[in-house]
């Protein structure tokens, strides 16, 4: 176990680095497919959840810039990085999330009513299937007209207020599941501080039949709580009461004093407990939103797909281990060919939100450059991750992943079956051919042999030879799932939640707390009261205070 090292130091790194050193430049995808007729069958793995509903996920990474040697080796550097022991110390509820003293477990909140649940020992553990009652509840009620607003309407608008992890989780999922979604209610999400959002959301709501769900981990968030009071303030000129509230405001939070505070009554508050990190947090009361427009079955079937894929990350072997191969691609372009990114790219509309989620899931937790022993790393640590749902992506910058000049590793996904075969199913299939099509593009490429050969008359311009020549040798994944249902969904949220984890364990960073978001909230909270007048803006830099000066100028 390597407690204090840097990734550098172990052995698998120093032997990754010369293996890169010794074959990058002539590994060739071509070369190795066509010497090895069964690469797919070798790196490609079909994962079957262990528990509830059946599941399929196929990983085929075989369209990479590895061997059998490379692949050892990243399998060697988990095992030296002590990946496996962290992870069971995370199951066990030690304090992995060392700088603020907590333990991680979302694992936890996806482990109960399961088949095989873990045995955990943490405080607020044992409160789990409370809360998930009271959401049961309270789901239930919203959906079945039960639950009444002031006036004695049914309620038909729920707006969920928050922002980061206690915003995107809920966004993604219920746009991934739309297809499972009640029509008769509608969702909306107010995030930014920027009045725009609240102003617009309310134009579409009427304050008798509209939930507001404040939800806020810290309830302390300045967007979150100020637009929340907006809120109140909207809903307040028409019901006028302010004991109307309790019909029409919830609150998702662990900080019960707060909650109180704003005026919502605790038996209306859903609490969560500190050892849900923000990024990970839909799984927890923050799902409100979610189980509200699915219905509570379905959202129990997200948490029970997600625990599977959780007992498939602690149960098997490394090298059958999806979040694990993941992880060590990811490292293999990130640490040694020096990719920058890691494109995340679903070709399923439903999932348009996905890479947007996994901005805050991977950028959040592995943007860091000081290890758990606090030194400062000597390698890269988390890629920049980005995306779009295919086939959109590729009128748009897929060039660039063509014929650019970067590396960009990319993830593709797809559901072999869609929710809508809409014009007897022609849609899907043009979808998927270019899911098929891409990641072959991009690793075998066209010569300019061939490119000569279709050019016929023209092959004698040599610019536009070389300008249709594409390069190839272009790394991909591909991960195909049989149908995107909420248990599907849940264990591909918490396949890439797991690789997250494995990676931040190979570089020995807290993948756990965020403390890079912090000064920029000082810093605006130091500006608000000064932005009154000219003669109060103190204590900047030139450039910050020229902007501020034009804002009062033309305000
Ligand atoms: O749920 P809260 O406490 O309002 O925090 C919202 C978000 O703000 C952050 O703390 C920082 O952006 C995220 O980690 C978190 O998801």
């Amino acid at each position: 176990m390597a407690e204090g090292k840097l990734a550098s130091e172990l052995s698998a790194w120093s032997k990754l680095q010369s293996l890169y050193d010794s074959k990058h430049a002539s590994l060739s995808l071509k070369q190795l497919f066509s010497s090895d007729v069964k690469r797919f069958e070798k790196l490609s793995r079909t994962y079957t959840s262990p528990t509830g509903e059946p599941v399929e996920i196929l990983l085929d990474f075989s369209k990479n810039l590895i061997d059998d040697e490379i692949f050892a080796t990243l399998i060697q550097l988990v095992r030296e990085a002590g990946v496996e022991q962290t992870r069971d110390k995370v199951f066990a509820g030690e304090h992995v999330n060392t700088t603020e003293d907590r333990a991680v477990l979302h694992v936890a909140l996806r482990n109960t009513g399961v088949e095989k649940p873990f045995t955990i020992n943490e405080p607020g553990v044992d409160e789990v299937a409370d809360v998930l009652k009271h959401m049961k509840e309270f789901s239930d009620a919203i959906r079945s007209g039960s639950w009444k607003g002031y006036t004695g309407k049914t309620i038909s608008s729920v707006v969920n207020v928050g922002i980061g992890g206690s915003d995107l989780g809920p966004v993604m999922v219920t746009e991934a599941l739309k297809s499972y979604g009640d029509r008769k209610i509608h969702p909306h999400f107010c995030s930014n501080i920027d009045g725009t959002h609240m102003a617009e959301i309310l134009k579409e709501c009427d304050p008798e039949t509209t939930l507001f769900i404040i939800a806020s981990k810290t309830f302390t968030t300045q967007e979150t709580i100020t637009n929340a009071e907006s809120a109140r303030e909207w809903f307040l000129k028409t019901a006028g009461d302010k004991k109307h509230v309790a019909k029409h405001f919830v609150a998702l939070s662990t900080n019960t004093k707060a909650v109180t505070g704003f005026g919502i009554d605790e038996s209306n508050m859903f609490k969560f407990w500190d050892w849900v990190g923000g990024r990970y947090s839909l799984w927890s009361a923050i799902g409100l939103s979610i189980a509200i427009y699915l219905g509570f079955d379905n959202f129990s079937q997200l948490l029970a797909g997600a625990h599977a894929m959780d007992l498939h990350f602690k149960e098997t072997p490394l090298e059958q281990n999806l979040p694990v191969i993941l992880a060590v691609i990811g490292i293999w372009y990130n640490d040694f060919y020096g990719a920058q990114t890691q494109a995340l790219l679903p070709y399923d509309q439903y999932m348009h939100q996905f890479a947007n989620y996994f901005q805050q899931g991977d950028m959040e937790s592995n943007g860091k450059h000081v290890t758990k022993d606090g030194k400062t790393v000597n390698y890269q640590t988390g890629p920049i991750l980005w995306g779009a749902s295919g086939t959109n992506g590729q009128h748009a910058f897929y060039q660039l992943i063509h014929q650019g000049t970067k590396l960009i590793p990319a993830d593709f996904l797809a559901p072999a079956q869609t929710q809508n075969p809409i014009s007897g199913g022609k849609h899907h299939e043009i979808l998927l051919s270019n899911f098929f099509a891409q990641p072959e593009a991009l690793a075998f490429g066209k010569t300019e042999e061939e490119v000569k050969q279709e050019l016929g008359a023209e092959a004698s311009n040599e610019i536009l030879v070389k300008s249709k020549a594409f390069e190839g040798n272009r790394p991909t994944n591909s991960i195909m799932f049989t149908k995107l249902t909420p248990a599907t969904l849940g264990a591909l949220i918490a396949m890439y939640e797991q690789k997250i984890f494995v990676q931040g364990a190979i570089w020995n960073i807290n993948s756990f707390d965020q403390f890079g978001v912090e000064l920029g909230k000082v810093l605006a909270k130091k500006i608000l009261p000064q932005l009154k007048s000219p003669d109060q803006v103190t204590g900047h830099d030139s450039s910050t205070t020229g902007l501020i000066h034009f804002y009062q100028k033309h305000r």
